[in-house]
């Protein structure tokens, strides 16, 4: 058998007793949310109203970035809300208690920040999870949309025979902004017949309009900030 040793790296050092606590910079905007469409909407308006509590700690654990990967950019960043197990275990409660009794029989998480989100979610609601990937990663036949983003552009890959026509579909990350992404997953999606129920984000820059690419298919975000 042949073992692979790695190489042993210097140690980081731990922060000086005396430096600041590593705490994420809050975003800008004040926490809210958004839900489109009719009866279900004003439910949900109702349920996160008593929610609140959990937004705004939701809402705290996210780092904001400035000047990142570009100049210009705000960059949300989510891995500190997953430093922080409380708030990332009430961002996946807030969805179960959402989607728990809505016969969503897929759950579909975009590359990469989709992938954290999306399987506790499919787990807690009994779905299947199918990972929406970038280009040449996934290994069987694959459907692929292009789509263009805040910085670049870029394609998504979905593997044939994954997804039904009679499933009821989810589709997961942690942000919309142009909406590009979502909407290239949803075609996806819908490409082979399956019914998107509705895209779920942690965060949304309500700036970008993102929400507009999609037309009337619902969007359900946690946290809004600030693009
Ligand atoms: O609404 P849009 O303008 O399409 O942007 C949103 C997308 O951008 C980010 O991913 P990114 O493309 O940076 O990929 P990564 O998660 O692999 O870093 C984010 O996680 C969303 O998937
Ligand atoms: N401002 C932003 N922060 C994090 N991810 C993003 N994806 C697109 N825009 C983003």
């Amino acid at each position: 058998m042949l073992f692979l040793q790695c190489q042993q790296q210097p140690r980081v050092p731990s922060p000086p007793a005396s430096a600041p606590p590593f705490r994420p910079r809050v975003a800008a905007a004040p926490l809210s949310v958004r839900v489109t469409g009719g009866r279900r909407g004003r439910q949900a308006v109702v349920a996160m109203a008593s929610a609140d509590a959990r937004l705004a700690g939701i809402a705290s654990s996210i780092r904001v970035i400035p000047d990142f990967p570009k100049p210009g950019i705000m960059f949300q960043d989510i891995t500190t809300l997953l430093l922080d197990p409380k708030a990332f275990r009430d961002t996946i409660d807030l969805f179960v208690e959402r989607y728990k009794d809505q016969g969503i029989t897929v759950v579909a998480g975009v590359e990469a920040r989709g992938f954290i989100f999306g399987p506790p979610i499919a787990l807690a609601i009994g779905a299947k999870f199918v990972p929406l990937r970038k280009p040449k990663k996934l290994p069987g036949e694959v459907i692929s949309e292009e789509y263009s983003l805040e910085y670049g552009t870029d394609k998504i890959e979905m593997h044939v025979g994954a997804v039904q026509a009679n499933d009821r579909a989810l589709v997961v990350d942690d942000l919309i902004a142009t909406g590009g992404t979502l909407c290239a997953a949803v075609k996806l999606l819908e490409r082979v017949g399956a019914k998107v129920v509705e895209c779920a984000c942690v965060i949304e820059l309500p700036e970008l309009k993102g929400r507009d690419k999609l037309g009337d298919r619902p969007v359900f975000v946690l946290v809004e900030a600030d693009a």
